[in-house]
């Protein structure tokens, strides 16, 4: 079983313990109740670095990272900062988040949300959009046979906006066939947790300049972000580098001021 089959087998088990307190009937009435998401696809399209900063407590490639007992603290930071989106890891076993973290968070802030966890139905999509998320993620190499297509129609349905992760030229392939308008490379092999750089660049180039481009995971600094920055990314997402860092506010801030070249290649 590999790391990613074995985070989705726990989710499950969460998930089937959620759904017997709360009907997804019921999850429904309410997550149509609360207001439209916001769209990030703005802030994502500017000529500087957009950046989605993650409240990660701790991961399965580096253990604990930080205690963040108030999410919504950390949030503030980086929505000082200028992040673009917040990103809240909301799986429980793997990496200490829940569904409180992004409601916590949602109170405090109006910078757009990302519901980042392990998503393979559609009362997940419900409870994002319930707890107040604007952007919900679908990872291709989770979403086997129509499940990454049909999930993708209900998260659009919900008014979210669907960060689709992809980790090779086929899973690229099928985000773009998809017409998904935002696109995650994630750099981190969820087999074997190593992050390799290069995948971004590598990958880049399959994604069309219409489309919103994010590099995700292993992001340390402004040099990272200015390399991908090079390599066609619009967006960074970045996590544990924020979460350890100390200075979440002031690292944001540096990352934001990397210049894409979004407005080189529109002026082409
Ligand atoms: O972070 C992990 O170890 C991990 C392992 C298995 C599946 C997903 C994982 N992380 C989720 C993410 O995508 C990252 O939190 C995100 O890209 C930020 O990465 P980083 O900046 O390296 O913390």
């Amino acid at each position: 079983m590999s790391v990613l089959d074995d985070i989705v087998a726990g989710v499950r088990e969460d998930l089937a313990v959620r759904e017997a307190e709360l009907p997804e009937s019921a999850l429904r009435e309410r997550a149509l109740a609360t207001p439209r998401p916001r769209d990030p696809v703005p802030a994502f399209r500017s000529p500087e670095m957009a950046v989605i900063a993650e409240v990660k407590r701790r991961s399965p490639s580096k253990g604990h990272l930080a205690e963040i007992p108030d999410p919504s603290v950390l949030a503030s930071s980086y929505a000082a900062g200028g992040a673009a989106a917040i990103s809240v890891l909301t799986e429980q076993r793997r990496f200490g988040g829940s569904l409180a973290d992004l409601r916590a968070v949602r109170a405090m802030v109006e910078t757009p949300l990302l519901r980042k966890d392990f998503v393979v139905t559609e009362y997940q999509l419900l409870e994002a959009r319930e707890a107040g998320a604007d952007l919900a993620l679908l990872i291709v190499s989770a979403l086997p046979g129509d499940e990454l297509d049909r999930l993708y129609a209900v998260a659009t349905d919900l008014g979210l906006t669907v960060l689709v992760e992809v980790h090779d030229e086929a899973e690229t392939e099928r985000a773009v066939a998809l017409g998904a308008e935002v696109i995650g490379v994630n750099s981190r092999n969820l087999k074997t947790l190593e992050v390799h750089p290069e995948t971004f660049g590598r990958l880049a180039s399959g994604i069309p300049r219409d489309r919103v481009r994010v590099a995700e995971s292993g992001i340390t600094g402004v040099a990272d972000v200015e390399r991908y920055a090079a390599e066609g990314a619009d967006v960074c997402l970045v996590g544990e580098a924020l979460v350890i860092g100390g200075e979440p506010e002031a690292a944001v801030r540096a990352m934001r001021a990397v210049r894409t070249r979004h407005e080189e290649e529109v002026s082409r």
